[in-house]
């Protein structure tokens, strides 16, 4: 099968005319799809998207474009026989790279024609891509990895002692999973844009679906957030476990100062407190508010910058985000390294496609990484599920392993239609849920 052509397309909804989303940083995010098609010289399709939220989208499409001959003209079979000299190949451009190397817009775009080649792919072998993965050898995966610059970390070696040591018991967590799901916790009532109201009524409805992790936005204005984490902890309870979530606001001491003041909710985490690049400051943090631990990862830009975080005790839960991270390839390697340092990996969620991706490889992290389900729970937010080809099944507050071959974030052609930004033209709210 040959690659023939790539397709990107610029697609946003309007989530901000409802708030959906919002927080202190980003208060009117526009979910947005940098949407990739990898066209081949047979039937089959390759589709992935990374994500953003609104303006910014077309510099991720001109990215993915300056990316494409990098792959037009090979065979699908080239990319899979040697998954790490590709990924190599995709972030080594001699003269390309100089506008990464390996984070900003670029990753991002990395990120997407990477996923859409994970796509075809597990559409070539007829599976999902957490199974496809799930039914690769050690040597397979350990295979698909770039180590360069983390070795210092863990080396390929440790990586095949960790993958070999579950093989035995792989079967026995595939049938787990495939009759109770993969547990989340929800970003969905706790949108910093919600009135009081709404917050109530979306922990009522979110509760009653099953849901009894939840996920609040802080950090715009502490006598509010008091009020707000006060409502959702009359509305969940105290068996119920709470985040934080301040999106980058704060410098480093004020984290301290503003943590010290929300102790009383209990949080599990504060996420993102300050800078996503400042690792020693959030090891300060982690260090001053300890019990409540510090998680990031959506901006956490690569698999450098994690090993940083890791070694330093910058983060104690890690938030790695499908399109941030350049796909599959950078992501097998993070869950590794988490493994090894003891950190679960809670992935990051809240966007257009991200839910989508994630039940992917939190399957994969439990299957054959972590093996373990403690203080492991991958975010979930209820937005635009609709448009893809095959929606996500959630049963109490878990996700469902997907059936359909692929990774899942195949768009419908309506929607791909109904929310192309044409530049300049009002969005509307018609397919919104
Ligand atoms: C703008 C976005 O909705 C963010 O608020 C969201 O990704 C968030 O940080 C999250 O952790 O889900
Ligand atoms: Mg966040």
């Amino acid at each position: 099968m040959i690659i023939t052509r790539i397709t990107a397309r610029d697609i946003r909804f309007p989530t901000s005319q409802t708030l959906d989303g919002s927080d202190a940083m980003n208060p009117d995010p526009d979910y947005s799809a940098a949407y990739v098609t990898i066209h081949t010289d047979g039937p089959l399709k390759g589709d992935g998207l990374t994500f953003t939220i609104g303006r910014g989208n077309e510099l991720c499409v001109a990215a993915i474009e300056s990316l494409a001959p990098l792959l037009i003209g090979r065979s699908l079979e080239s990319i899979t026989s040697d998954m790490a000299g590709f990924w190599r190949h995709i972030t080594g451009d001699s003269q390309l790279r100089w506008v990464g190397p390996e984070k900003g817009v670029i990753h991002l775009a990395t990120s997407a024609v990477v996923n859409a080649v994970w796509d075809l792919y597990a559409k070539s072998e007829g599976k999902p891509l957490w199974k496809l993965l799930s039914d690769m050898t050690p040597e397979q995966i350990v295979g698909a990895i770039d180590f360069r610059y983390v070795t210092d970390a863990i080396t390929p070696d440790e990586a095949l002692a960790i993958l070999q040591a579950n093989m035995a018991t792989r079967e026995q967590r595939v049938a787990e999973m495939i009759r109770d799901g993969y547990p989340s916790y929800t970003t969905s009532a706790g949108w910093l844009g919600y009135s009081d109201q709404k917050l109530r009524a979306q922990c009522r409805d979110l509760m009653s679906r099953g849901w009894s992790n939840f996920k609040i936005k802080v950090g715009r204005d502490l006598q509010d957030d008091i009020r707000r984490c006060k409502i959702i902890r009359e509305e969940i309870g105290w068996d119920s476990r709470l985040m934080m979530d301040a999106n980058q606001v704060w410098d480093v001491d004020q984290a301290v100062e503003y943590m010290k003041s929300l102790a009383e909710f209990k949080p599990w985490f504060i996420e993102e407190p300050t800078s996503p690049d400042d690792v020693l400051g959030h090891a300060k943090i982690a260090k001053a508010i300890a019990p409540i631990k510090v998680a990031t990862g959506e901006m956490c830009q690569n698999r450098v910058m994690f090993k940083q975080f890791m070694q330093a005790d910058g983060l104690q839960v890690c938030q790695l985000d499908s399109c941030r991270l350049g796909g599959v390839n950078e992501i097998l390697v993070v869950m590794l390294m988490a493994k090894k340092f003891g950190i679960p990996v809670c992935p990051h969620a809240g966007g257009v496609g991200l839910c989508e991706y994630v039940q992917h490889l939190s399957l994969f992290d439990y299957i054959c990484v972590s093996a373990t389900l403690e203080d492991r729970i991958a975010e979930y937010s209820d937005h635009l599920h609709d448009c893809f080809v095959h929606p996500l099944v959630m049963q109490d507050g878990r996700y469902m392993p997907p059936q359909d071959p692929g990774y899942s974030a195949t768009m419908k052609a309506e929607a791909l239609d109904e929310f192309e930004f044409k530049g300049g033209t009002p969005l509307t709210t018609a397919s919104l849920n």
